[in-house]
């Protein structure tokens, strides 16, 4: 029932053929058999208010009558198709100049992640030319990301630092997020990375520089409100930060209220999970070389597993054990990486992947790059799923049954809109 008396709102949409909702009970997550459950209703009708919030939903023709005096600023018929809530890609890198696309030849043709790294490639690569880009160059690299995320259906997305190495450039890429946030209708979070180290540094002299500098830099610039990131992120890794470095480092993000999310068990399993769990992160991200004392810890501390399976397929490596982490409860969210290694923006190629090598279901895709996507950000009980008093944060499918956004690979025609806000961001005109 509405709590509003209100009669003018933002957007009815209306005669919604199949509307799927995740979750109807203000889950903050879901786990195990409960993510094949995502709750699904027909002929139905969603009001959002003039916040951009969620008003009321319910049976087309009981809405009909209830809301026969209201006016709305914008009226969808929905018939024919489906609504699901907007994608949240919880994990990118999208602030980053250069062009590593010979490197994905020198993998095609063999060599590995870590060797291309330790040539000075890879990470390395694009921070030499992150750093000499300017903010109005990052910014402008950066928009035309987002818009093929927004055309994808992604209404909230997570944006790391990361390609600075030095405290000037990771500060200069953290403003440009703030300038996206300010002008782009997608949602962004944004999250400070230490990623690795610089050629001219160790891992000692580097955590030291993070701990000493970079952080302290960063409060300074979020007491001055010009940064507002929510969440700490590291790569934790063989040769890169191990437990000790990345502890020390999370422990200091933590300190300035920031939210523990980091990369872990990616090409070595050095209990980065059993890190995450003591930690009590809110999410570790890849996963593919996790134990099975990692996969316990997790379960036990609600520390979302966040599955990125564009790695995997890109390097041709082994896949996160995804239905093992199912069965022992973890709450499984999926990303799209979006970083130079793995340039993919689309979240339903990423749900695809999530069915054919993680062995997911369709719902359980559905699930990790909705609510637990949004549990994995902290940001749950406002966004995730379609519930009365949620951001109104929808894509409107052109077919009337929502597994067509995994099932047609590629398909350019799929979506018919997203809305942010109650507001369409994304209109397609092609049919
Ligand atoms: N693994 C570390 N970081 C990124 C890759 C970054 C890059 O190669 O530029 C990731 O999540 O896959
Ligand atoms: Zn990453």
């Amino acid at each position: 029932m509405s709590k509003s008396m209100s009669k003018q709102h933002l957007l009815r949409i209306k005669n919604i053929s199949q509307l799927v909702q995740v979750s109807n009970t203000f889950q903050k997550y879901k786990i195990g058999d409960d993510m094949k459950n995502v709750n699904i209703s027909e002929n139905m009708t969603i009001i959002v208010n003039k916040e951009g919030k969620i008003e009321d939903i319910g049976n087309s023709d009981e809405m009909e009558k209830k809301y026969l005096e209201h006016t709305f600023e914008q009226e969808i018929d929905a018939k024919g198709k489906s609504v699901i809530p907007g994608f949240i890609d919880c994990h990118t890198h999208p602030v980053w100049s250069g062009d590593r696309c010979h490197e994905f030849a020198m993998k095609l043709n063999g060599a590995t992640y870590m060797e291309i790294h330790k040539q000075g490639g890879g990470i390395g690569f694009t921070v030499n030319h992150t750093r000499e880009s300017s903010e109005e160059e990052l910014l402008e690299l950066l928009i035309p990301r987002l818009n093929q995320m927004m055309r994808s259906g992604t209404t909230l997305v997570e944006a790391k630092s990361g390609y600075g190495l030095n405290c000037e450039t990771e500060m200069k890429m953290l403003k440009v997020i703030e300038k996206a946030k300010k002008i782009h209708p997608i949602e962004i979070v944004s999250t400070f990375l230490a990623h690795s180290i610089p050629k001219d540094s160790t891992i000692e002299k580097y955590t030291e520089n993070v701990i000493s500098e970079q952080i302290p830099k960063l409060k300074e610039l979020m007491d001055k409100k010009e940064l507002f990131p929510e969440l700490i992120d590291v790569f934790c890794e063989k040769g890169v930060f191990g437990i000790k470095e990345s502890k020390a480092i999370l422990e200091e993000g933590k300190k300035l209220g920031l939210k523990i999310n980091f990369h872990g068990d990616e090409l070595n399993p050095i209990k980065g999970a059993q890190l995450a769990s003591e930690l009590e992160a809110i999410g570790i991200s890849h996963l593919e070389k996790i134990d099975k004392e990692g996969i316990k810890a997790i379960a036990k501390s609600k520390t979302s597993g966040v599955l990125l399976p564009t790695t995997g397929y890109i390097l041709r490596l082994e896949q996160a054990p995804a239905r093992e982490m199912i069965s022992k409860n973890v709450i499984i969210s999926l990303a799209s990486d979006f970083n130079p290694n793995a340039p993919c923006t689309s979240i339903p190629f990423v749900m695809h992947l999530g069915c054919v090598q993680l062995r997911m279901t369709m719902e359980e895709s559905l699930v990790a790059t909705t609510l637990n996507a949004a549990y994995s950000l902290g940001k749950s009980e406002t966004h995730g799923s379609i519930e009365i008093g949620k951001f109104a944060d929808f894509i409107i499918l052109n077919n009337k049954l929502w597994q067509h956004i995994i099932y047609e690979l590629t398909s350019d025609s799929i979506i018919d809109k997203v809305i942010k806000f109650g507001k369409v961001i994304f209109q397609n005109e092609k049919k």
